[in-house]
């Protein structure tokens, strides 16, 4: 089993104190199935650690967060409110966490995953934008990432529209020159809103709030985002426009797209010289999607008249900063989500995502997991558990354990293919396929990146079965091709290694071995063997291993035709020494013999 899994039972992680053989699983194996939440490690020797008196998770809140939201984590956790951390601080830190919650401040860098040691498997971030946090390493690490999307979208909206007043009016630079003590009422003479056109870049959450404001302000609006429907758009009375059209067209723009590859300095030379000459622009997104040196040389040519800017690419800028010194720039400190009701809210909403996700929760504001529907996963779990046994059975019965790069899952059900979501079934088989021959951990976040990167191709197929969907799945097959077996009967007709399972009674049970029916229960370990069918066979095989002390839970007999060949699985309640299998093996009818841990 997984070296990487074992070493986390034994870390200095209370969460992570191991029970005598018992474990809490890792987060993704228990997402949506709380009540698997504990399981007992049969394929791994017994560990006799410390048992800590504080079994809680330990979370490092890095930035402030409401207290409601520092109330909630308390109730299930350790809680560390350590601000303004070096990011070495935080990488010593993090090692002994088990999530880390942060706001748009700080920077969760691969070093931050690198350095918690697998013990890190939750990230929330306090807000929207997730471009602090590196989400490809989170993935690799096998860290849910969740955030808090919702709970500031009304702030940042009604502080791009207090920018984007103030700007019109020049508020703050009459603001700093009265207080000068001057009076200069020729030289803040502003622009009025009624009647002018706004361009929102971005109609999302905080785009589309920004334009409902807007347009009862009397502003025309229009709006460029490519995924955004049209009809939501249509609703609140603006048209969606391409972004040449959008720049081209506006007065105003006022900008809310995240940052992305895409739309990193969307707003640069080329873009500034199609805009309208004094043009004013608003940005409560992210500093990075303008070209800051572009933005200074827009503004004193006159392009751009005004700009008022909540965010900017380093935060917070450099104190010589010719975009925030310039005259006809208004500039916050990324105040956008700063309200009171904002910050409880987003506190609220990322410790309950947090908690939920370090309880084995799905979290519905994951970022890089799927997100499975509370009654999928309730129709799922037992399948769940077939999944990654199957996983791990097949993978034990190749011939030194390496090498399979072509595995094909089939699902039959009855169910319409778009009724049944086996992202998570895939998962489960990938994490049984990959951990007992690595020491990587697989969970739903990282299982098709863990996969990819070994060079593991995994193909679903479904059969659609005639008669009543009442259960999601009739069985699951496992097929690995392209490699040998240490049990030649597990090899199928069609020449690979091919397992099949089927839930009976809310049971994983494995049904077929090669070409061969069985009928076990994938519980603890089992012993296949393949035998010339005779009487006596059970007889034998029980006494030799109630001498040495081994419970029998179970015995199947799957056979082509009397007395010909059979294939016997025996499911043991304890591991049977090397010399038992010995003497099972020497039983003269006995033709192969293979011990499998699940
Ligand atoms: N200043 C602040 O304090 C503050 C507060 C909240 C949100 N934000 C930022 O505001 C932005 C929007 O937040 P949201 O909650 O509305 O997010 P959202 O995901 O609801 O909306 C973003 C929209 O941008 C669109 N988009 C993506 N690529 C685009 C492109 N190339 N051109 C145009 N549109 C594109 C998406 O389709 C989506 O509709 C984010 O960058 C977020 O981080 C800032
Ligand atoms: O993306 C967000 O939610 C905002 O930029 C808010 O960031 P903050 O939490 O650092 O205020």
């Amino acid at each position: 089993m997984a070296a990487a899994a074992s070493s986390t039972s034994l870390k200095p992680s209370a969460s992570a104190a191991t029970i005598s053989g018992f474990r809490r699983l890792p987060l993704s194996t228990t997402f949506g199935v709380t009540t698997l939440s504990f399981r007992h490690r049969r394929d791994q020797p017994r560990r006799f650690v410390v048992l800590s008196m504080d079994a809680k998770p330990t979370i490092l809140v890095a930035e402030k967060l409401g207290e409601a939201g520092v109330n909630l984590l308390k109730e299930f956790a350790n809680v560390d409110c350590s601000y303004n951390l070096s990011p070495e601080e935080l990488c010593t830190k993090i090692s002994l966490c088990d999530a880390l919650i942060v706001r748009s401040g700080t920077k969760v860098s691969r070093e931050v995953f690198e350095s918690s040691g697998g013990r890190l498997k939750v990230v929330g971030r306090a807000g929207v934008g997730i471009d602090n946090v590196d989400l490809a390493a989170a993935t690799e690490h096998g860290c849910l990432v969740v955030n808090a999307p919702t709970a500031n979208t009304v702030a940042a909206a009604e502080h791009g529209i207090a920018l984007l007043t103030a700007m019109a009016r020049n508020v703050a630079q009459a603001d700093a020159s009265v207080k000068a003590g001057k009076w200069e009422r020729s030289k803040y003479v502003g622009v009025s809103l009624v009647g002018k056109t706004l361009a929102v870049l971005g109609f999302g959450k905080v785009g589309s709030e920004v334009a409902r404001r807007a347009k009862g302000l009397g502003m025309h609006v229009i709006a460029h985002d490519p995924y955004a429907p049209a009809d939501r758009a249509r609703a609140i009375g603006v048209e969606l426009v391409s972004f040449d059209e959008a720049i081209a067209s506006a007065d105003f723009i006022s900008l809310h797209m995240p940052l992305t590859a895409a739309t990193s300095k969307m707003l640069n030379d080329e873009t500034f010289a199609k805009m309208k000459k004094g043009v004013r622009i608003v940005n409560v997104a992210r500093g990075g999607v303008i070209d800051e040196e572009a933005l200074v040389k827009a503004l004193d040519a006159g392009i751009v008249a005004q700009a008022a800017l909540d965010v900017f690419t380093v935060e917070p800028p450099a104190k010589d900063s010719k975009l925030v010194l310039h005259e006809n720039v208004t500039a916050t400190p990324h105040l956008g989500a700063s309200t009171m009701e904002a910050q409880e809210g987003v506190a609220i909403e990322v410790a309950e995502a947090v908690v939920g996700a370090l309880k084995g929760e799905l979290a519905a504001t994951a970022v890089n997991a799927p997100m499975v529907p509370a009654q999928v996963l309730t129709e799922l779990k037992p399948y769940v558990s077939l999944s990654e046994k199957l996983g791990r059975f097949a993978v034990q019965l190749v011939a030194g354990g390496s090498g399979v790069k072509t595995v094909k899952i089939t699902y039959a059900s009855a169910r319409a293919p778009d009724d049944l979501d086996t992202r998570l079934l895939r998962a489960m088989i990938t994490k049984g396929l990959i951990e007992p021959i690595s020491s990587v951990f697989v969970n739903l976040v990282n299982a098709d990146f863990t996969a990819k990167q070994r060079g593991l191709r995994i193909t679903e197929e479904r059969i659609l079965l005639d008669g009543s969907p009442e259960s999601p799945l009739e069985l699951i097959q496992v097929q690995i091709a392209n490699v040998e077996s240490k049990f030649a009967s597990a090899i199928s007709d069609s020449g690979e290694i091919k397992v099949e399972g089927r839930v009976k009674d809310g049971v994983p049970h494995l049904t077929k071995v090669g070409s061969f029916e069985v009928d076990v229960s994938l519980e603890g370990s089992i012993i296949l063997c393949r035998q010339v069918d005779q009487p006596g066979m059970i007889g034998k095989v029980g006494s030799i291993l109630a001498e040495d002390n081994v419970n029998v839970s179970f015995m199947s007999v799957g056979r082509i035709a009397p007395r010909k060949q059979a294939v016997m699985a025996i499911g043991v309640d304890e591991e049977p020494s090397k010399q038992v299998l010995k003497k099972i093996g020497e039983i003269p009818a006995v033709e192969e013999l293979v011990y499998l841990k699940l």
